[in-house]
């Protein structure tokens, strides 16, 4: 029933093939912006054969999107989603724009793409993911132990996903074990408008909560969930509540969520923020933003020539900046 929707709603979209792509999301004029341009970086230093797509809020300046054309990333303007306004849940309110995250799964040109926050970094090759079967949703397991976690009720007698035989849960007082969690930092799924159009109808109708969009999509998807090993997202709080399920030689994918561990913004003085793994982690990041011969333009170099600079310019105007882009000199 879903695909006949789906076939209809995207006109045929089925037959997209094997387009595949990362994709992050981006809001605001401040430093997010390095963010991504580390990724795109990150993911070029591991050899992925697939594009970074940037979703941008209309709030992203012209000179944020030219810099991520120009690091070869394909950026494409979405509107802002906001969930409806309900007065006795919210959102922690910092999180509210990410719900505008749902706007990926209209991306239906991809028929696979892995979606990371802008806050993480690649540092292996995860090009395999997208083999991962179709029909399922993966992403890491998050874990309930941060004060970020003190509104529920996991947190509150200290039961965690990460460790299930710690803390039993107590069905008989609290009802049955919550169903798994994932982090929304990072997750491989498959754009199609149906999902789309049914992901904001069904946002309609269920109250805002504290992680927001992550919270949402947890609903949505927890019957498809499929969890993936937590080297594909290391949410940084797993190296001090959970070091036991850490193998961080092995971890290809770091997620730095932790409270100042932002490596852009890094002053060492958060709690944990003194610890020499995570300074090794901001310091690894760093190594590959100040790379410059990750930059694409090293990476493309004149061999581009007119090709390059017509895609340069396509790419461009598809980022909504076109205006401010002289057209190639005449041959
Ligand atoms: O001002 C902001 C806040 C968030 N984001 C995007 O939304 C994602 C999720 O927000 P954040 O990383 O702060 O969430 P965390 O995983 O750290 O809780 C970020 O990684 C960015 O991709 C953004 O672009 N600008
Ligand atoms: O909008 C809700 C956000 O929820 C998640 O961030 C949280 C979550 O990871 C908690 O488990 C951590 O404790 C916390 O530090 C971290 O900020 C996603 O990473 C982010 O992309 C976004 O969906």
């Amino acid at each position: 029933m879903a695909l006949e929707i789906n076939n209809k709603l995207t006109g045929g979209f089925a037959n997209r093939g094997e387009k595949r792509a990362y994709v992050t999301f981006l809001a605001g004029n401040k430093d997010f912006v390095k963010g991504v341009v580390g990724l795109a970086k990150g993911l070029r230093k591991a050899n992925s054969n697939y594009p970074l797509v940037v979703a941008v809020l209309p709030d992203v300046p012209e000179d944020h999107r030219i810099q991520l054309v120009e690091q070869g990333c394909v950026v494409k303007e979405i509107e802002p989603v906001y969930p409806p306004v309900n007065q006795t849940v919210f959102a922690m309110a910092y999180y509210v724009i990410n719900y505008s995250k749902l706007r990926i799964w209209k991306f239906v040109e991809y028929s696979k793409m892995i979606y990371l926050d802008g806050d993480i970094q690649v540092f292996e090759n995860i090009d395999h993911l997208f083999d991962l079967p179709n029909g399922q949703f993966y992403a890491v397991k998050d874990c309930f132990c941060e004060k970020t976690w003190s509104h529920t009720p996991q947190n509150k007698i200290g039961y965690c996903q990460q460790c299930p035989d710690k803390v039993i849960w107590p069905e008989a007082e609290l009802g049955p074990k919550p169903p798994l969690y994932f982090n929304a930092g990072m997750f491989v799924y498959e754009p199609d408008l149906y999902t789309y159009h049914n992901l904001l109808e069904t946002l309609k109708v269920v109250p805002p909560t504290p992680f927001a969009e992550q919270d949402f999509l947890n609903i949505y998807f927890k019957d498809i969930y499929k969890p993936i090993p937590g080297i594909y997202n290391l949410v940084m709080a797993m190296l001090w509540r959970h070091p036991e399920n850490v193998e961080l030689n092995k971890v290809k994918v770091v997620h730095y969520c932790a409270a100042g561990s932002k490596p852009w913004r890094f002053t060492g003085k958060e709690i944990n923020m003194d610890r020499e793994d995570i300074k090794i982690l901001v310091r690894k990041w760093w190594d590959i933003y100040n790379d410059e011969s990750l930059d694409y333009k090293n990476i493309i170099g004149e061999k581009g020539g007119d090709g390059h600079r017509n895609q340069l310019v396509e790419a461009l105007s598809e980022a909504g900046v076109l205006q401010y882009v002289k057209a190639p000199s005449a041959a």
